[in-house]
């Protein structure tokens, strides 16, 4: 598991992660997102033993981070992971077993199976030759020739294609599942909701939101109602009331859809709104127009939404000029 208290790092005078806590637990995976500069790489490398925290306390599977004994049980992939280009995929891991003292036939055994279950084919083509998505998975793959504890991935599946990245999704998940403790930091927020049990939004240096995705949803976000009418609703003013900023803009609906989509070919209108009290005053300006409800929607907001909302501000770390 991973331990967190107080972790700060200041880079002269300025200061990248400030008062930093939290925990992680053995099956979790824990997502740390926030926008460029937020202080992310710092915290997984302060994890990681790379860089050293100017204050607070790290334990990683028990060892302080900076314990060169924590190594044995870490399986870190940093966002930009270079290779040695010219040996395979074999040899590579091959060379990171021996490093870990990995007994051969173990080592052969963990690699092929990470390799089968991450699809990876030529396993004897030099490392230069592979295209990035091949060289993200060989990297992985080098992430659990020590079968670590706890995994930290930053941006696992950049610059793969979308049927590679599910892949190694799915496979973080089985990683997991395997009780493995796994931090897990990308930009892609749609990856980030559908892997992580828990996350912390970070911005400016500093935890700004965490919890489950449901629970940020409901101390930050709104849910929203899409009320579709046979008629457009006139008088945005009306409709306006007690609408909190949510975007209200009528639009006609002219894709086909299971319900909005009639036989006749008649066009819906969809108004955006944020509370039941809303609804009904669309409902009741649709009869006066001679129209009726015929569809309404809830829909919650995403963690792109809720990240946009919490740390859409200036992603400037204090200190920085
Ligand atoms: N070695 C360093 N010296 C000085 N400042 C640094 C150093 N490393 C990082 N910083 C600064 O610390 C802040 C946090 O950087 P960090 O790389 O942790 O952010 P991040 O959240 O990972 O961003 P990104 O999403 O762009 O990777 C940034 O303002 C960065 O410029």
């Amino acid at each position: 598991m991973i331990a967190v208290e107080d972790l700060r790092k200041e880079y002269g005078g300025f200061v990248a992660v400030e008062g930093s806590s939290f925990e992680v637990g053995d099956g979790e995976i824990f997502g740390v997102v926030g926008p460029n500069g937020a202080g992310k790489t710092t915290t997984l490398k302060m994890l990681a033993g790379l860089i050293e925290p100017t204050g607070g306390t790290a334990t990683v599977a028990g060892y302080d981070a900076d314990d060169p004994a924590m190594r044995s049980s870490l399986g870190f992939l940093p966002e930009e992971s270079p290779l040695y280009e010219d040996m395979t995929p074999r040899s590579y891991l091959r060379f990171f077993a021996d490093l870990y003292d990995v007994p051969r036939e173990e080592a052969t055994r963990r690699s092929e199976e990470t390799l089968d279950r991450l699809e990876l084919d030529h396993r004897e083509r030099r490392l230069g030759d592979m295209s990035k998505g091949m060289k993200r998975k060989v990297a992985i793959a080098r992430s659990l020739v020590n079968d670590p504890d706890v995994l930290i991935y930053d941006e696992p599946a950049s610059g793969l294609d979308p049927l590679t990245t599910n892949y190694v999704l799915e496979f973080t998940r089985e990683l997991a599942a395997a009780g493995k403790t796994v931090l897990f930091s990308a930009h892609n927020l749609y990856h980030v909701e559908s892997v992580c049990d828990r996350v912390i939004i970070m911005n400016r240096g500093e935890i700004v939101a965490r919890g489950t995705v449901p629970e940020i949803r409901e101390r930050h976000g709104e849910t929203t109602y899409h009320v579709f009418t046979t008629v457009p609703v006139e008088g945005s003013d009306r409709v306006d009331d007690g609408i909190n900023g949510v975007d209200t803009s009528e639009e006609r609906i002219d894709a086909p859809n299971e319900r909005v989509d009639t036989s006749d070919g008649t066009a819906r209108y969809r108004t955006v709104v944020a509370e039941m009290a809303a609804v009904e005053r669309v409902r009741s300006e649709a009869e006066s127009n001679g129209g009726a409800v015929v569809d309404i929607r809830t829909e919650e907001p995403s963690l792109e939404d809720l990240f946009l909302d919490i740390a859409g501000g200036p992603s400037t770390a204090r200190g920085e000029s």
